[in-house]
């Protein structure tokens, strides 16, 4: 199998150009991910012919779970098609577990340098999240996790998002709450989580743990969640420039509803999985 490494922000994948998925992916995707058994990254992505579209996406967390979408992936997929020749347009139609999304590509050349992608239109109301309790908005609600009460705001842009806000994230144990709250019983499909310090109303600073992988240097749909949630909130404007661990993405919430990220990709080397057992 062969693929190529790719990240958005440190935001890690291991990218196979497929006809199919693969028997057992979750397996695949555990192994594959694996930092000491494996190559390494935060998720399997698979870059596969579609009927709708130009291309689909699909892609597998390192505990083998699939994800409805991500954002920091179809920045890569979108480079990846554009630059091996596979599509050779600078609008893109991705198929993703959260429909047709539309990177827009930004050359330096005849390189991609950034991608801005209409990631479509928030998802607000509880049942599709999807999180437990009466229909409506989850913003600036009470969440008690192990004794402890957060104050969440939940989006979904295909995968869910519990957005809490902070005066400090570098104070918040990540690695303690985050599991807590991914595998919280409000969220029937675990939930990625979002710490958030707004540091003025164009600029927020965001710490990710992330469903079915654990911490990570940047989460495209998380910024757009925190974004999102920030506007909700009252705390931002409808354009903020989200600081995560690994870099900045631009995230602006138009008028007609769709959220644009912008951000960059890169490719960093090409390899190919033999898939030896040990002793094997
Ligand atoms: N890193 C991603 C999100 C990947 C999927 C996530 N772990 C989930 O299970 O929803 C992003 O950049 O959006």
């Amino acid at each position: 199998m062969r693929f190529l490494k790719m990240h958005g922000l440190g935001n890690d994948f291991v990218v196979v150009k497929a006809d199919s998925v693969p028997e057992q992916p979750d397996t695949l995707a555990r192994v594959v991910c694996d930092r000491h058994f494996g190559v390494g990254a935060d998720g399997l992505v698979f870059v596969l012919p579609s009927e709708k579209a130009d291309l689909r996406m699909r892609i597998f967390n390192p505990d083998g779970s699939e994800a409805e979408m991500c954002g920091n992936a179809i920045r890569c997929v979108a480079k990846y098609a554009y630059e091996s020749g596979m599509v050779r347009k600078t609008a893109l139609r991705v198929e993703t577990g959260a429909g047709i999304l539309i990177p827009r590509l930004h050359l330096a050349g005849e390189r991609v340098a950034t991608v801005e992608v209409d990631m479509g239109e928030p998802v607000l109301e509880r049942g599709a999240i999807p999180m437990d309790g009466p229909p409506g908005r989850v913003i600036n609600e009470l969440l008690t996790v192990a004794g402890e009460s957060f104050r969440v705001t939940a989006v979904s842009f295909g995968n869910p998002h519990c957005v809490i806000f902070v005066s400090d994230v570098a104070a918040v144990d990540l690695a303690a709450l985050g599991p807590k709250i991914e595998h919280h019983p409000a969220f029937p499909r675990r939930t990625n989580v979002e710490f958030v310090q707004v540091l003025n109303p164009e600029r927020i600073r965001v710490r990710v743990w992330e469903r079915g992988a654990g911490a990570t240097l940047a989460c495209g749909t998380g910024a757009c969640a925190a974004a999102v949630a920030g506007a909700l909130n009252g705390l931002t404007g409808r354009q903020v420039r989200v600081g995560l661990p690994g870099g900045e993405l631009f995230i602006r919430w138009a008028a007609d509803n769709h959220v644009y990220m912008t951000g960059p990709a890169a490719a960093v080397f090409a390899g190919e999985w033999l898939g030896e057992e040990p002793g094997g």
